[in-house]
């Protein structure tokens, strides 16, 4: 697997996250659960208390986002117990982590893949903030979590765990050129034409599906009971989910707004020194989207991390008007990053990882019958 990497960009390893606690860079108001550093991202813990708030914000550069929650918020909520947050409703979630970056080290935030197959809608906020997900090099200070549930009502407590962050020293994407020769190389998705473009590699829709029907993917059905987001295999799919079949037509026409859990065509490889994020194919293609962009660890996919055959969750919406996905249809596109350092963990290998070679997969938290 190709020994340590050693360079002087790339995304901090489980190993340097680690540093980052023992030197004080990253805080916690407790201890760290077992599991929580991933090989390339550390998992965020919601703190004891939810701000239901009129509407999203940013604080803006001259503001802090406690200052706006004094002025917005609606109604203080106890997460000590456990709490429902409704569909349709914004909250912002102190966090329990905290950091005082390094100026040469940066941070990004993106929802955990169970979260974006449940259709919460979560961004992380910091002081100051222009952007949301996005922590400045250097950034010192508390973060904040909005959720926003989208399809189905929640329940979470402190401690839940619904957004990843990831630490980066400098830029380490890699090129069009440097990806087409890493495909050479460790084939990073199964495709015989693989489509290198946009700074990314795409990943395209599969509509044919599995089994005698063709099972291609979910709806999210509406006004279902809650989800518990700590615990898995809790609920029956079918009282959440309407399965959809191909019936040998290849397509599905989109109903605006519903949310839909489909799969990439391709099988997708992310080796050991690597870390990808799946970005939507065109942000001006406004007609449908996939809605959460995601991380992809090390060793997603990688065969002797267990993983051949790995295919993509895809979380896609349509907007304003129905749209007929065809099979095949590019839907986004995967972007990798060179890791720092080798991580000592593999997504896969003994760390209690959900979605290694899965195929069209439903989020933990569902079981079938
Ligand atoms: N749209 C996406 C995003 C991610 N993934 C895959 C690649 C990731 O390496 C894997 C796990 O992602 P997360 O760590 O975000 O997910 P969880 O923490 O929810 O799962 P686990 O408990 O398995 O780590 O899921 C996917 O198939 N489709």
């Amino acid at each position: 697997m190709g020994g340590s990497a050693t360079r002087s960009t790339g995304i901090l390893a489980d190993n340097a996250i680690r540093g980052l606690f023992d030197s004080g860079r990253l805080k916690s108001e407790t201890t760290l659960d077992d599991d929580q550093i991933q090989p390339a991202s550390l998992d965020l813990r919601l703190g004891a208390k939810a701000f239901r708030v009129r509407a999203s914000f940013l604080p803006g550069p001259s503001h802090l986002v406690a200052d706006k929650l004094d002025r917005l918020q609606l109604h203080v909520i106890d997460l000590a117990d456990g709490a429902v947050l409704e569909t349709g409703c914004v909250y912002i979630v102190p966090l329990m982590e905290s950091l005082d970056l390094p100026a040469e080290l940066a941070a990004s935030a993106n929802p955990k893949s169970s979260t974006g197959r449940l259709d919460i809608f979560t961004r992380v906020i910091t002081d100051r903030a222009q952007e949301f997900d996005k922590i400045p090099a250097g950034y010192s200070g508390p973060l904040y979590l909005e959720i926003s549930p989208r399809t189905f009502p929640i329940v979470v407590r402190r401690g839940s765990r619904l957004s990843q962050i990831r630490f980066r020293k400098g830029n380490a994407l890699l090129g069009e050129s440097e990806l087409l020769a890493l495909h050479g190389t460790d084939t990073l998705v199964a495709s015989e034409t693989p489509n290198v473009s946009g700074g990314g590699i795409a990943l395209s829709i599969d509509l044919k599906g599995t089994g005698p029907d063709g099972l291609i993917g979910y709806r999210g059905k509406h006004h279902t009971s809650v989800v518990d987001v700590d615990r898995k295999n809790q609920h029956d799919i079918f009282d959440f989910w309407e399965p959809l079949f191909s019936r040998g037509r290849n397509e599905l026409i989109l109903d605006p707004d519903e949310f839909y859990i489909l799969v990439s065509r391709e099988a997708v490889h992310v080796p050991p020194l690597y870390a990808a994020e799946m970005t939507p194919f065109d942000p001006l293609v406004g007609e449908f989207r996939v809605h959460y962009a995601g991380f992809f660890d090390p060793g997603f996919g990688h065969a002797p991390a267990g993983g051949s055959g790995s295919r993509a969750v895809l979380e896609v919406r349509s907007h304003e008007v129905p749209f007929i996905l065809e099979h095949g249809q590019i839907v986004g596109r995967l972007v990798y990053e060179h890791m720092l350092d080798a991580p000592e963990g593999l997504y896969g290998s003994g760390l209690g990882s959900n979605y290694q070679a899965q195929g069209l997969k439903l989020s933990k938290h569902f079981r079938a019958g």
